[in-house]
């Protein structure tokens, strides 16, 4: 058996390797008991980097300090069953022939844990997840949402410094998920291990992880809580997670910021030198002729997508300055809005946030 876990220090990860041809370079720090969430856009580089903190890729260089104990240095490595590593993936590869219970214990088991102690300390996972009745079932007697949360016990049985959930709810239906996410909220809240939770979804990181870190190309571009990555994202990826338009852009010192397509756009935001300029897709009216009154922006745009989501429209337009609309189904049939529609759209200088790039 493994000497037991220290989760006082947190970890402090730099995790830099090559993949085929990617370059992955990344770096992670938590105190212990924080959830970091990753998060970036496909082939990015989030499951490398678990898959570095966990043992199964070696570093190039760099390292991973977890609970003050060094894992790997590029150079010297802790296989990952040496680590305590806790993992939990969409799949939740559970033992189909085994009941709930057995497979929580499968953890403590292999880590030479005495069958019963391992038994009572699954029984008691499992009642911290809720199932505490459910200790009996086999994967095929429980529905999708309790198989997660027996694989998120089983995480936990062997009392890991280091939990690792990659895409934990992507294989659920949204309402499973829903409730699933609120159920594993809770436990995290009474975990003392770092957690880092790789998602593709928002509301799973603005939900449930306390620092947020984006991955995209192999390097992080942005990092910070989630009210931080919210009122000032940094890439374009960003952007769209949080939902806001966002334009790199030169300020003039005058309120005036030019994009790199050539567009300008007006704020009484900060506009000294490179900023980053915000615009909620809800601050857009849409117009069929030039709108009056300023100050203001007012852009002619090309329709190029109109989507419905639920009582409101939002409409994807190109041109110098493209942004995405938000506005309401009245709007939508009132001014008979098409794709390939020449419109106006118009945003008050006030709804322009700006921050320096
Ligand atoms: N087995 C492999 N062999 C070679 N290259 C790989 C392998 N797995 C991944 N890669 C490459 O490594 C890079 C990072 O992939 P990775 O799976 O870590 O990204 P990700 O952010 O987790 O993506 P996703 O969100 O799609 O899971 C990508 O360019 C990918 O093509």
């Amino acid at each position: 058996m493994s000497s037991p876990a220290d989760h006082s220090a947190g970890l402090d990860a730099r995790v830099r390797l090559s993949r085929g041809a990617a370059e992955i370079d990344v770096a992670l720090r938590a105190e212990p008991g924080q959830v970091i969430g990753v998060l970036g856009p496909n082939g990015g580089g989030k499951t490398s980097t678990v898959l570095a903190l966990a043992g199964v890729l070696p570093l190039a260089e760099g390292h991973v300090r977890v609970g003050g104990q060094l894992w790997d240095d590029g150079r010297h490595r802790l296989a990952p069953e040496a680590r305590h590593v806790g993992l939990m993936l969409a799949d939740s590869l559970l033992f189909p022939h085994l009941r709930a219970v057995d497979n929580v214990a499968f953890g403590p088991r292999s880590r030479g844990v005495a069958r019963q102690q391992a038994r009572e300390r699954a029984r008691t996972e499992l009642e911290r997840v809720g199932l505490g009745d459910r200790e009996a079932a086999r994967p095929s007697e429980l529905s999708s949402g309790q198989q997660a949360r027996v694989a998120l016990a089983r995480a936990l049985a062997t009392d890991p410094s280091l939990l690792l959930l990659d895409e934990p709810l992507s294989a659920l239906d949204p309402d499973t998920r829903a409730r699933t996410r609120s159920d594993l909220a809770a436990r995290l809240t009474a975990y003392d291990g770092v957690t880092v939770l790789v998602t593709h979804d928002p509301l799973d990181a603005l939900t449930l992880a306390d620092h947020l870190v984006f991955v995209e190309h192999g390097r992080v571009t942005q990092t910070g809580t989630p009210a931080q990555v919210l009122s000032e994202p940094r890439s374009a990826y960003v952007g769209t997670v949080v939902g806001l338009n966002l334009y790199a852009g030169q300020g003039d010192s005058h309120g005036h910021v030019r994009t790199a397509d050539g567009g300008l756009i007006v704020t009484t935001g900060p506009t000294e030198g490179p900023v980053w300029a915000t615009v909620p897709p809800s601050a857009v009216s849409l117009h069929l002729h030039e709108p009056e009154g300023s100050p203001r922006n007012a852009w002619r745009l090309r329709i190029a997508s109109v989507t419905m989501q639920g009582q409101s429209a939002r409409v994807g337009l190109v041109g110098d300055v493209p942004l995405t609309a938000e506005v309401t189904l009245e709007s939508v049939t009132a001014l008979g809005l098409q794709v390939g529609q020449e419109v106006w759209a118009a945003v008050k200088a006030t709804e322009v946030r700006t921050y320096p790039r």
